[in-house]
């Protein structure tokens, strides 16, 4: 975990004692794997991969709700309002090898609106930790939904998973589609307006 992860702000600041545990077991699969882990190359490897993954599951230091709650504005605004194309970088919690591609957000406002950079750290804060694409999903929506109370909230995932592609199944070329809707996008037209402007990104 990372150091006073309080702030969203402050991802570069590593425990030293979990970065050392994290490293001392990195050297050990290392060597697992029939490398020789004192050679020039490889000697920094460890501290290099506990640094590294904590940076990319560094989302369990950070409270979403909180971010979200920290930018909240009173606005009459009732239109829906649409941040797509958010660039989505996560990790299977089966295989811990990454997924990714794109999310698109809408919320139609019922009061109060966030700060649009908002909405792109709550999906890094939910997405750098071991997740399925599902769950990332629903839980950018829920958290919205609760912060907001919004008439309603949108969210398609589109990602590619690294262990379909680069073992197992090994399909290169399939991507994932998930969405999840609250309220108004539960209803047929709003959903499709939704759907038509994100259309150009889905496949
Ligand atoms: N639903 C869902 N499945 C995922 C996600 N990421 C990875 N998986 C799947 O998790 C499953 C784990 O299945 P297992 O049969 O236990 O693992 P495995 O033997 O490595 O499976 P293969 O990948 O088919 O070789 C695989 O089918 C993966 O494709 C995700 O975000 N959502
Ligand atoms: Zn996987």
């Amino acid at each position: 975990m990372i150091k006073e992860m309080k702030s969203y702000e402050k991802i570069e600041q590593y425990d030293t004692e979990i970065t050392e545990s994290l490293a001392d077991n990195y050297r050990i699969i290392i060597d697992n794997l029939g490398e020789d882990v004192t050679r020039e190359g490889l000697e920094k490897t460890p501290e290099r991969i506990a640094k590294a993954i904590q940076y990319l599951t560094h989302g369990y230091g950070l409270d979403p709700l909180q971010i979200l709650k920290s930018a909240l504005f009173t606005e009459d605004h009732q239109q829906m309002i649409v941040v797509k194309d958010i660039e989505v970088y996560s990790m299977c919690e089966h295989h811990m090898l990454p997924f990714f591609g794109k999310a698109h957000v809408a919320y139609i406002p019922n009061g109060k609106i966030v700060g649009l950079s908002k909405i792109p750290r709550v999906v890094d804060a939910y997405a750098r930790r071991m997740q399925v694409q599902e769950r990332l999903t629903d839980q950018i929506k829920n958290c919205i939904q609760e912060a907001l109370n919004p008439l309603g909230v949108a969210v398609v995932i589109e990602a590619q998973h690294m262990c379909m592609q680069m073992r197992g199944i090994q399909k290169q070329n399939s991507v994932t589609t998930t969405s999840s809707f609250t309220g108004a996008f539960e209803k047929d037209k709003t959903r499709k307006e939704f759907i038509s402007l994100v259309a150009n990104k889905l496949s």
